[in-house]
């Protein structure tokens, strides 16, 4: 997921080099002055010693900015992506997604924040083991092998206990996970729960209790076994101290001054040890991110569709008629669309009915190219296209039953000063509602008819061929509904528009050019209303 290209490494590599030089000349001067080497009480020296901490200050601080706008654009940069990831998913595959799963990489992502400290606090540590390493076998070959030995058994321990915490961290985040999804569930589902004290009660003591007691118990074992292996790692290096103070001599061991070098250099050491073993959590958390997030990466990958086709008339299309072809469309196996055919010429006006569940919003997910057809052809002006184009779907507006309205205005027209949308806003009765043409004034609470209203303004602005409408008169007060059956689908008619509306209102079906009608995932009629029967009511049989 993290890709370090060779400039970096060798970045990293002039680094550690540089670094290490650097600390060990400085200390060995500090060194030298404890010890009161006369030699080193010159001009010169000290001239040396603030360069060097000069020169290690400047090009440490170059080094750690560079690595902590590395990790901040891999997050950023790793979150763009994600969305544009998601942008590119079908419908279908973001419904089997879900978002918790989302929300949880987002999460994951986070840890990554801490890389360049990570990495910084790695990289200084190990080049300073290793230097006082070398520094005790030139003092003691026995005396250094066993440290070594203890450090190799520590490092032992460290990589089985590690294994075992990735996979604790792993669950803790699936309990995390899931938790979202009951936030979501506390949110969405608010005033249902506010309503109910029994299905608050079992939320709240089956399910929310439950996830978060096994995910506190989990998260206590886990810091639990970091904590217990880094006092292991501590009193470890006790046992060191132990066997080179009252174990080695008994075997010859080291002379006495050599001893206290030893020592010195050990206490030394055990500053960058712990400083590896604190970050052993974040390197298991970072371990498990890093999983988790590529390994959503590599399932959207997975569900990328092939590059689609290029519609037969691209960037000029104009709209004379559309049609599907024995299309069919599948959710799993429990409904299946069609092989249906259906045809819709420019100015038509068409009405999509039938009962519950007959398949009518699923159609128009396959009409509008959010579903694409799993066989079955689908003609535009009579060529043959692919519906998941921007192409295909520049032709179409939609006002969809669930009708979201984005917090800020992310298409092409503007509202401000905008005659056709202070037109329309007096057209759809809401002048009196929104007062100004402000982008965030139809972006406030509003009642599900008024934002079904506005949905349907910013349907028209943008001005494209198509209109389809998923029951979209459903939640318009009986006056507001005739006035859209009786007076603004033939106005829109009239202007051009092609209308594509399901509905229910049978009351109003003689406003229609053809009603078409869906039973089982099948259109089981297609009938064109015939001329002068706006005058009259349409009684709908089976
Ligand atoms: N995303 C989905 N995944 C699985 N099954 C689905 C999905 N959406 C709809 N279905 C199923 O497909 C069938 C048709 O649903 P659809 O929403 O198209 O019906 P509808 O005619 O619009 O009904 P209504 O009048 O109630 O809105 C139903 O059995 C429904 O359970």
């Amino acid at each position: 997921m993290i890709k370090v290209k060779s400039r970096q490494w060798l970045l990293i590599g002039i680094y550690a080099l540089l670094n290490t030089a650097c600390t060990v000349a400085i200390l060995y001067i500090i060194n030298m002055g404890i010890r009161g080497d006369r030699q080193f009480n010159t001009g010169s020296v000290g001239g040396i010693f603030f360069g060097i901490v000069i020169f290690s200050y400047l090009f440490n601080l170059f080094f750690q900015k560079y690595t902590v706008r590395y990790s901040y654009e891999f997050v950023y940069g790793t979150e763009l992506r994600l969305a544009e990831r998601i942008q590119q998913l079908t419908l279908h595959q973001q419904e089997a997604i879900g978002s918790e799963r989302i929300y949880g990489v987002l999460e994951d992502l986070r840890v990554f924040i801490f890389m360049a400290g990570v990495v910084n606090n790695t990289l200084n540590s190990l080049l300073m083991i290793l230097v006082s390493i070398m520094y005790l076998f030139y003092i003691s070959l026995t005396g250094a092998l066993i440290t070594l030995l203890l450090i190799a058994g520590t490092a032992l321990v460290y990589f089985i206990v590690g294994k075992q915490q990735a996979h604790r961290l792993n669950r803790l985040r699936n309990y995390n996970e899931r938790f979202t999804k009951m936030v979501d569930d506390l949110l969405q589902g608010f005033k249902e729960f506010k309503i109910s004290a029994g299905r608050r009660k079992n939320f709240r003591e089956l399910h929310l209790s439950a996830n978060r007691n096994e995910a506190r118990e989990l998260d206590v074992l886990l810091s639990g076994n970091f904590v217990g292996v880094n006092i292991l790692s501590q009193y470890g290096l006790y046992l060191v101290f132990g066997a080179i103070l009252f174990v080695f001599p008994l075997f010859g061991g080291m002379q006495s001054q050599q001893t206290g070098v030893f020592m010195v250099v050990l206490l030394f050491m055990s500053g960058p040890i712990n400083r590896l073993i604190s970050l052993q959590h974040l390197y298991t958390r970072m371990k498990v991110a890093a999983r988790r997030v590529s390994g959503f990466f590599r399932e959207l990958d997975s569900f990328l569709p092939e590059a689609p086709m290029q519609t037969a008339a691209a960037g000029t299309v104009n709209f004379e008629t559309l049609e599907f072809r024995d299309c069919v469309w599948q959710h799993g196996e429990h409904f299946q669309l069609g092989p249906m055919n259906f045809r819709i010429t420019k100015g038509e006006v068409v009405f999509i009915i039938g009962g519950n569940g007959s398949g009518k919003s699923t159609f128009i997910k396959l009409f509008t190219g959010l579903y694409t057809p799993v066989s079955g052809t689908i003609l535009l002006n009579g060529r043959k296209v692919d519906s998941n184009t921007a192409d295909y779907q520049d032709l179409l507006s939609v006002v969809f039953t669930d009708n979201y309205i984005f917090s800020c205005n992310y298409d092409d027209y503007i509202l401000e000063d905008n005659p056709v949308y202070k037109k329309l806003l007096k057209t759809m009765e809401l002048d009196h509602v929104i007062r100004d043409t402000m982008d965030e004034s139809p972006r406030r609470r509003f009642s599900q008819g008024q934002r079904k209203r506005i949905s349907l303004i910013f349907s028209l602005l943008e001005q494209h061929p198509l209109l389809v409408l998923d029951e979209w008169a459903a939640d318009q007060d009986p006056y507001f509904r005739k006035y859209f059956y009786e007076q603004l689908l033939p106005a829109l008619k009239q202007e051009g528009k092609t209308i594509l509306a399901v509905t229910h209102d049978d009351a109003y079906f003689q406003y229609a050019d053809r009603i078409v009608k869906f039973e089982h995932g099948n259109i089981i009629s297609d009938i064109a209303v015939q001329e002068g029967a706006q005058n009259q009511k349409i009684l709908w049989t089976n």
